[in-house]
């Protein structure tokens, strides 16, 4: 069960990045997205208005896609040279804890397990692969993680310093942090925007509606009891899909000139030949007629979503070596 780098689903993307960790050099790394922390002016990620990266979408569109492959490996190429200079520097570097499981494992034995981590002083980071089999409590094992070492940053006491302005977390998820940063560097303002998030789940809706809110943005969140839900997001500045279900964010839910965050990685099988391939929670090829700017999956938030959780490891051990 013990294991640095897993191998199924999303790992292995997680491997390949972790792998590929030597770079070229580059300046600064990347602070937190938060700003009540921030020293006005150093916005460490600056909103590029017109990166190399920024496509048009072809056909009757004139929507931007909010890339992330290329946003992806900027900050990896920051990881990658923070890391060579720390092993230069002090001859140490930041370790990562991955946590696969079992479908038979007991709960003691996994509660164990991330509790030997947490004790390890060279262990910077640690990540239990949800969701976890039925059998096991997901608030009992998050729990038992050390804040200092969630960089998935699903602890309670990081989410509640994420909710409390002023107050500064550990960590901020990684997928959300994928979230604002691809908003960030595509140029697109947070502050004073109405935003909707679909779905409320404490580990997605949840904390992207509390960090759009450090953001300033006026926010609000819709779950399976909503009534009418396409009504609300049609006066969305920003529409960020939390939900889980292909498809389920229609062009004609879209105010004209939206910009719309697909945080969905559904597996989808295909029923020709039974292969699977991943597909967000809104309906692309509908909401790119209507919205000024839209995240494609695959190729949007996940890669993002994977070097901030580089990022937050690099942070940790920072924090371990008193470098920060
Ligand atoms: N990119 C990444 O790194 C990550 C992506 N994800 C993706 O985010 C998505 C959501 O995952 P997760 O939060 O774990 O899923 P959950 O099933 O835990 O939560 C789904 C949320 O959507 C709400 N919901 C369900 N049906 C509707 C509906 N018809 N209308 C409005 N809201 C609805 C639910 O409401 P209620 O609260 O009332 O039940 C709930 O809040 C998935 O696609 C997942 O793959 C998740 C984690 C990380
Ligand atoms: N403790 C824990 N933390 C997580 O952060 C966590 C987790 N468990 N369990 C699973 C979900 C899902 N998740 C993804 C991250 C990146 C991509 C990603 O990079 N997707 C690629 C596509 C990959 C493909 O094609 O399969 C993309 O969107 O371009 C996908 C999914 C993190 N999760």
């Amino acid at each position: 069960m013990r294991s640095t780098v897993g191998v199924v689903g999303w790992h292995r993307t997680l491997r390949k990045t972790l792998h590929s960790l030597s770079a070229p050099s580059s300046p600064a790394f990347l602070g937190p997205n938060l700003p009540d922390v921030w020293v006005p002016g150093d916005h460490t990620s600056p909103p590029t208005h017109f990166p190399e990266s920024l496509q048009w979408a072809n056909g009757h569109s004139n929507a931007v896609i909010l890339e992330g492959k290329s946003i992806a490996k900027q900050i990896k190429v920051k990881v990658a040279d923070e890391i060579r200079r720390m092993k230069s520097g002090i001859g140490k570097f930041p370790r990562l804890a991955v946590v696969l499981l079992p479908q038979k494992c007991a709960e003691s034995q996994l509660l164990d397990v991330v509790s030997s981590f947490n004790d390890e002083t060279d262990v910077h980071g640690i990540i239990v692969q949800l969701p976890l089999p039925q059998h096991l409590d997901e608030e009992k094992v998050i729990n038992v993680l050390s804040p200092e070492k969630d960089v998935d940053g699903f602890h309670p006491l990081n989410m509640g310093n994420l909710a409390i302005r002023g107050r500064k977390p550990f960590f901020i998820p990684c997928a959300r942090r994928g979230c604002v940063e691809l908003l960030l560097r595509h140029g697109v303002e947070i502050k004073g925007k109405r935003a909707v998030i679909i779905g409320r789940s404490k580990i997605a809706g949840l904390p992207t509606s509390l960090l759009l809110q450090r953001h300033h943005a006026t926010v609000s969140m819709l779950h399976s009891y909503t009534k009418n839900p396409e009504q609300i997001t049609s006066e969305a500045d920003i529409v960020v899909a939390d939900v889980g279900i292909p498809n389920i964010v229609r062009g004609n839910w879209l105010k004209k000139g939206a910009v719309v965050i697909d945080m969905g990685t559904n597996q989808v099988k295909d029923p020709r030949d039974h292969s699977f391939h991943v597909s967000g929670d809104v309906c692309f090829e509908e909401a790119v007629k209507v919205a000024s700017a839209i995240t494609p999956v695959p190729g949007g938030v996940g890669p993002v979503t994977i070097s901030m959780l580089l990022s937050n490891i690099l942070d940790s051990a920072k924090r371990s070596f008193e470098m920060i």
